[in-house]
């Protein structure tokens, strides 16, 4: 039994577009410190998911609490100061700005301070930038440190998986509590997404507490960095349990393959 309050609960979440139900009664429970893999054919409500949790996506009914506090209907920059940072699918940095300046732009949330404050508390603002440059550089040499070695080159000048890496430091600057990463391995090679998990895995070591939620169809990245999996179809939970145990259930087989198993 489990002694630790859960992270994040949601429970039986409804979205639907019209009359298409993308999320149909879901309920998922995320502890401190879980990893847990979101796993679904294509079109099973995965993103839709991250959609609703983050704010995106006011769902039909349901109940979603982090930390105690109830966060249905509110607006996404509350959901992140409350706790929950987010990755996209598609690539989201701004290429001819340098690796800080999109950092900057991701904390924006907390470092706005509005036009008035920094025109005329200049040393104020000035400081807030300087213990900004301190926490950036700090965050991306735990995550890694070519990245903190190079926080003032352009993001363009960098390949796919440090462009992760970047989206990743930008996700994890505010000191989230949940982490919902959508599809990492997207664009990159077998080797280049364990090693981008790798660097995930290691920062979660130095933050125990942080819960993961990882959308992926890589299965072997699945397979390698989650305690836990829990499978949609058409926007319902069809499978819980470890990895082995999903990979192995006659509903998920027939999900994926569209046969009886
Ligand atoms: N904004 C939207 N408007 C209308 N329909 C949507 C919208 N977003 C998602 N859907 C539909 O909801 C369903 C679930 O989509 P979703 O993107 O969540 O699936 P997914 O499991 O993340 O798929 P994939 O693995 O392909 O990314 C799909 O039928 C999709 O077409």
């Amino acid at each position: 039994m489990r002694q630790t309050q859960p992270a994040l609960s949601c429970q039986d979440v409804t979205m639907r577009f019209g009359g298409l139900v993308a999320l149909d009664s879901f309920s998922l429970e995320v502890h401190p410190g879980d990893v847990v893999g979101l796993l679904g054919p294509n079109g099973s409500g995965k993103t839709t998911f991250f959609n609703v949790v983050t704010g995106l996506y006011k769902p039909a009914a349901g109940t979603i609490r982090f930390g105690g506090t109830d966060l249905f209907g509110k607006p996404p920059a509350e959901i992140n100061r409350a706790g929950i940072a987010r990755s996209f699918q598609r690539c989201r940095l701004l290429l001819e700005l340098s690796v800080f300046d999109n950092l900057l732009i991701g904390a924006h949330n907390r470092l706005n301070n509005g036009l008035l404050h920094n025109l005329f508390a200049r040393k104020a603002a000035q400081h807030s930038i300087t213990s900004f440059i301190g926490a950036a550089r700090d965050l991306c040499a735990r995550f890694n440190p070519y990245i903190a070695d190079h926080l003032f080159d352009p993001a363009g000048a960098f390949n796919m998986i440090d462009r992760r890496r970047i989206e990743l430091c930008r996700a994890l600057l505010g000191e989230p509590r949940l982490l919902l990463l959508d599809e990492p391995s997207a664009g990159m090679t077998h080797e280049e997404t364990f090693s981008l998990m790798d660097d995930v895995t290691s920062f979660q070591r130095q933050n125990p507490d942080l819960s993961i939620i990882l959308i992926e169809h890589e299965m072997q990245v699945i397979e390698r960095v989650s305690q836990r999996c829990v499978v949609l179809n058409f926007g319902k939970k069809i499978c819980e349990g470890s990895y082995r145990e999903v990979i192995a259930d006659p509903q998920v087989l027939e999900a994926y393959l569209g046969e009886d198993a």
